[in-house]
């Protein structure tokens, strides 16, 4: 794996969060993203060679609606950046690893991602994301 691409947090509404962040961060939110296939809406802010990504859930049947609903505001995910998802997949899964798509899905920013069960990473949800090429 190489550097940490993006922090997902997970906030109520952009509307309110994106502000804040461009406060707190003194720089602007560089763009927002629909990802119909996880029910969420992100923001995204480039910090030096990392990001945050802001997530609002858009649909009842959001993983990020569920972690609200379940523990509120706060860090979700740290996603990093591989050369070669399928291959990094196959690697975790020989390491034992649950990972929680079968293949590499659509994210937003223009990568492919999946997902580590945090079970199995001392509670810490980690994605992977490899740029579309
Ligand atoms: C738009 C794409 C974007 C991108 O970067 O491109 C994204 O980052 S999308 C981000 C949102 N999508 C996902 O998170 C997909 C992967 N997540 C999942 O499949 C689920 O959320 C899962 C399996 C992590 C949790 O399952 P579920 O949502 O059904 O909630 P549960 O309450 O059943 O959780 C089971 C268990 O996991 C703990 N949990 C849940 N979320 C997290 C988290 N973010 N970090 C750490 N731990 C988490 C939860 O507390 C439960 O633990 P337990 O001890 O059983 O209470
Ligand atoms: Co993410």
């Amino acid at each position: 794996m190489q550097k940490v691409e993006h922090i997902g947090i997970a906030v109520y509404t952009l509307e309110k969060a994106i502000p804040l962040y461009e406060r707190l961060l003194n720089t602007p939110c560089y763009k927002k993203e629909l990802v119909e296939s996880e029910q969420v809406l992100t923001a995204f802010f480039q910090q030096g060679h990392t990001k945050i990504e802001l997530l609002e859930a858009t649909g009842e049947n959001s993983a990020i609606k569920r972690f609200l609903d379940k523990k509120g505001e706060g860090l979700h995910h740290i996603a990093f950046e591989v050369e070669d998802i399928h291959a990094e997949m196959a690697r975790l899964r020989r390491e034992g690893f649950t990972l929680l798509n079968e293949t590499p899905k659509q994210g937003a920013d223009h990568k492919l991602i999946c997902f580590v069960h945090p079970k199995d990473t001392h509670g810490v949800l980690i994605e992977l994301c490899q740029e579309i090429r």
